[in-house]
């Protein structure tokens, strides 16, 4: 141990965050299916354990794994009927993949149950959990997020409104939190609103929801997103929301948008799909190329080639088809077989390319193992130019906030010019877009732009790591 897990398991590129799903119905159903069904919709964000908790507002039920949302769940508890639930699928970020870390986190304490889930990184985690632990709190898993669980618990004799509030005071860095109670559903919001959180209804009661493509899945209809800096409770008085802190502004993750995201998310009033395909627009009017076919790398490439090719009018043709039974968590048996892993996800549709002059657009580098085998791939199937374009700016910086990439030295952005990486990955020309381009592609001002520039919404220190609180177990 010691190592991050892409080195551990083979994964050299940004992995998703977590997804978080809940939902309030005041009278008992079965609710734990709908949940189910929400996380499907979110298996994308994390595909490492996934769980539930239910209350009936008698009973606190958990169920938890490692595994993918179809593997963890029977049917006798998808049967269970309950008024509220939360459920979560997990990508870590800090605590490894084990099952005593998957989410929501659970504890019993002397006035009830309480549960929580969580997409996010809090940063301050390590100094919180000694203070806690100095006062005699045992800590159960290796992961942030049971530093908040700790914190409501010891403080839930004010009342959980009051417990909630203060705990979130205590710590810093990115959350989109649930909590579930006996008998509320309560959901909070970091003050930059760096993951994304809304809010929909469905039969007369409540649910939440990292992405709005999860209340499609269940037929409910999304009201709004969750404000920076929010609190909202949901009980049988009905909805009610107050304000963490006074100052707050919304600095949402743009890789969000660029990659994370479903396409058929709405985040923050912007279409995820809509962004993707103007990002490709700007791409052309930034660094226009003459070339015969317009092609992307699926399946994140796929919008922002389409958007190139309205705006250059260059044909777009489909250049890659993608072995369907590949998720974003495939694992490499042995590192040696790394540089194979793209063949076997992608393989080129040579009638496409042949003796053609190829624009090819994907939405990200960050180490080009991807690119650097894409190129030699279309080359050896007849390609006369690559032209690469990529539809965000160059990744030159590591994130803090729910996202785990590379160190800075595997991020080939850090350590390259365009020019060099360009010359590395084979490429006959090779541009990003600016982020001023990739602003206008969404539409507003300000997001978290971090990784590109090294500036950060919330303060951060060098490195973390990942199994800070491994190390002497
Ligand atoms: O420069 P690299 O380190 O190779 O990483 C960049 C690639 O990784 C991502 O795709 P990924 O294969 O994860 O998933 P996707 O099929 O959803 O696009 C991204 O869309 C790029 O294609
Ligand atoms: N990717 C995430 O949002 C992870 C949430 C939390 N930090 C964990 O490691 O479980
Ligand atoms: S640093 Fe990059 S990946 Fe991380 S939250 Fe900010 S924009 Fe998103
Ligand atoms: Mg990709």
């Amino acid at each position: 141990m010691g190592e991050w897990p892409y080195m551990l398991n083979g994964v050299d590129k940004f992995k998703e965050e977590c997804g978080v799903f809940g939902i309030y119905v005041n009278e008992e159903k079965t609710i734990a299916s709908s949940v189910y069904y929400g996380l499907f919709a979110l298996q994308h964000r994390g595909q490492e354990s996934a769980g539930i908790a239910l209350t009936t507002g008698s009973d606190f039920i958990v169920s938890k794994d490692v595994g993918l949302v179809s593997d963890v769940f029977d049917e006798d508890f998808l049967n269970i009927k309950g008024i509220a639930a939360i459920g979560h699928v997990r990508y870590s970020t800090t605590g490894g993949s084990r099952a005593e870390n998957a989410q929501p986190l659970f504890s019993k304490y002397k006035l009830g149950n309480i549960a929580i889930a969580h997409n996010g990184n809090l940063v301050n985690a390590d100094i919180v959990r000694e203070l806690l632990e100095d006062a005699g709190v045992i800590f159960q898993t290796t992961i942030d997020t049971e530093v908040v669980l700790n914190l409501i618990a010891r403080a839930a004799r004010k009342g959980i409104e009051r417990a909630v509030f203060d705990a979130m005071q205590a710590v810093k860095g990115s959350y989109s939190i649930l909590i579930l109670t006996d008998d509320k559903l309560i959901a909070v919001r970091d003050p930059h609103g760096i993951r994304p959180l809304c809010l929909g209804k469905i039969d007369g009661g409540y649910v939440l929801s990292s992405e709005s493509c999860a209340f499609d899945a269940i037929g409910a209809e999304f009201v709004r997103d969750v404000e920076p800096g929010e609190i909202i409770i949901i009980d049988k008085e009905g909805i009610k929301s107050f304000k963490l802190v006074e100052k707050t502004k919304l600095e949402t993750c743009a890789f969000e948008y660029i990659y994370f995201a479903r396409p058929d998310s709405f985040m923050d009033g912007i279409s995820v799909y809509e962004s993707r395909l103007r990002a490709g627009e700007e791409l052309f009017k930034e660094s226009s190329v003459d070339a015969d076919v317009v092609i992307g790398v699926p399946d994140s490439g796929t919008f922002a080639a389409v958007g190139f090719s309205n705006a250059s009018k260059i044909p777009y043709s489909i250049g890659f088809i993608k072995n369907k039974y590949i998720g974003r968590t495939f694992i490499e048996p042995k590192s040696q077989l790394r540089e194979r892993a793209v063949s076997i996800k992608l393989n080129p549709l040579k009638t496409n390319v042949e003796g053609k002059r190829v624009v090819l657009i994907d939405d990200s580098i960050v180490r080009g193992t991807t690119m650097r085998r894409l190129i030699d791939i279309l080359r050896k199937s007849g390609a006369k130019e690559v032209h690469v374009r990529i539809a965000s700016p160059k990744v030159a910086y590591p994130c803090y906030f729910g996202i785990d990439t590379p160190y800075r030295s595997q991020l080939i952005g850090a350590v390259k010019s365009v020019e060099e990486i360009g010359r590395e990955i084979g490429a006959d020309s090779l541009a990003f877009l600016s982020i001023e381009g990739l602003l206008k592609a969404l539409n507003k001002e300000s997001f978290c732009l971090g990784c590109f520039s090294g500036t950060y919404p919330v303060s951060a220190p060098l490195e973390i790591d990942k199994f800070q609180f491994e190390r002497n177990e």
